[in-house]
């Protein structure tokens, strides 16, 4: 039986008033690509840091590797590597100096060092920058050396918090094809992210974590499948009274009202669930303008646990892939 890497029961963390995390258990497999897909101030980061060993247990228990993370604080930070969202280079260092040194710090021989460093720098995209001094670089840039030095070393338990942050579609997709590379060679990773695609294309399992909650666990395929066959995106010419009809219908599993449309998920074959719609919507004198089907996605699946809406996100005026938005109520 694989064995479980990390293992975290009813872990509660507040800062004064704020429940920033509330009563949350989880277990990740040896091997697993586990995320944490949440938008700002889920309490992503904070969880993270208290299984790293950054932040105290206020409440809970959690193991890493098979060590409590109270009691054995040393011998999980021996066995984990971590990429943060913030930076901690040395400026003063170039981008190939920042890479070597860490390498150094944690004993890698030389060969596999230089090795671990051209790769590194190829998949970032820093090649042209090696001999360019921290400092000098672009933020994003910064990000990527970032995750460059995280990534030097092959940890059992590698915890990235929002690893791909800024990286345009290219980078993150190369970074995405990487981190299933290590993956093939037994690393297990936490990953933290507000990325739908990230979570959806990277991860075995995704937890939707919300307001210091885990909403609900799975694969991106039990996830999506528990929400119904498919969904259609349906312009009446009276919106409510169609949103109504539809709730009345056994193969309608819900309805959500959009600015213009109309969201049905469907819980059977749509080839026969929307003859059937129509016909009710034209027994009731009602028109329906446009009808768009398509399978339940990552996305759909946000919205119909969290209730939040969407943005596309649009960095640098390069496509990010979608993000979570709009999240305060
Ligand atoms: N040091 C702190 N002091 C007070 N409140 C904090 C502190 N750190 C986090 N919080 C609050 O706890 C909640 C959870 O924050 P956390 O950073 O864990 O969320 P997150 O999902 O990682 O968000 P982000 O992606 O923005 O880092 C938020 O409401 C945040 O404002």
């Amino acid at each position: 039986m694989t064995k479980n890497v990390i293992e975290v029961n009813n872990l509660e963390h507040s800062y004064g008033p704020i429940k920033a995390v509330d009563n949350i258990s989880f277990t990740v497999k040896q091997g697993e690509i586990f995320s944490f897909l949440g938008p700002n101030g889920a309490g992503k980061s904070t969880v993270i840091n208290i299984l790293t060993t950054l932040k105290k247990i206020q409440k809970g228990e959690a193991r890493v590797n098979g060590y409590d993370v109270a009691k054995d604080p040393k011998s999980v930070r021996r066995s984990i590597g971590i990429v943060f969202q913030m930076l901690c280079l040395d400026h003063e260092m170039t981008v190939y100096e920042n890479l070597e040194y860490h390498g150094k710090i944690y004993s890698m021989p030389k060969k596999e060092r230089k090795e671990r460093i051209d790769e590194l720098l190829r998949l970032t995209d820093l090649e042209s920058k090696r001999n360019t001094l921290a400092k000098d670089l672009s933020g994003g840039m910064k990000r990527r050396l970032e995750l460059a030095r995280g990534l030097m070393t092959r940890p059992a338990v590698l915890f990235l918090d929002e690893p791909t942050v800024g990286f345009d579609i290219q980078t993150r997709m190369k970074m995405w094809e990487y981190l299933r590379e290590i993956k093939k060679e037994g690393t297990t990773i936490f990953l933290t992210t507000h990325y739908m695609e990230e979570a959806d294309q990277l991860s075995d399992r995704i937890s939707i974590i919300d307001h210091g909650k885990i909403i609900v666990t799975g694969t991106s395929d039990e996830l999506k499948n528990k929400l119904g066959k498919d969904l259609i995106y349906l312009e009446t010419t009276n919106n409510k009274v169609a949103a109504e009809i539809l709730r009345s219908l056994k193969s309608v599993k819900s309805v959500t009202e959009d600015t213009k449309s109309l969201r049905v998920i469907i819980g059977e074959d749509v080839t026969h669930a929307l003859p059937l719609i129509m016909d009710k919507m034209r027994g009731e004198g009602i028109d329906i303008t446009t009808v768009n089907i398509k399978k339940p996605s990552m996305d759909d699946v946000f919205v119909h646990y969290t209730g939040h809406g969407l943005r596309e996100g649009n960095e640098n005026g390069n496509h990010q892939g979608t993000e979570i938005g709009g999240m305060s109520e």
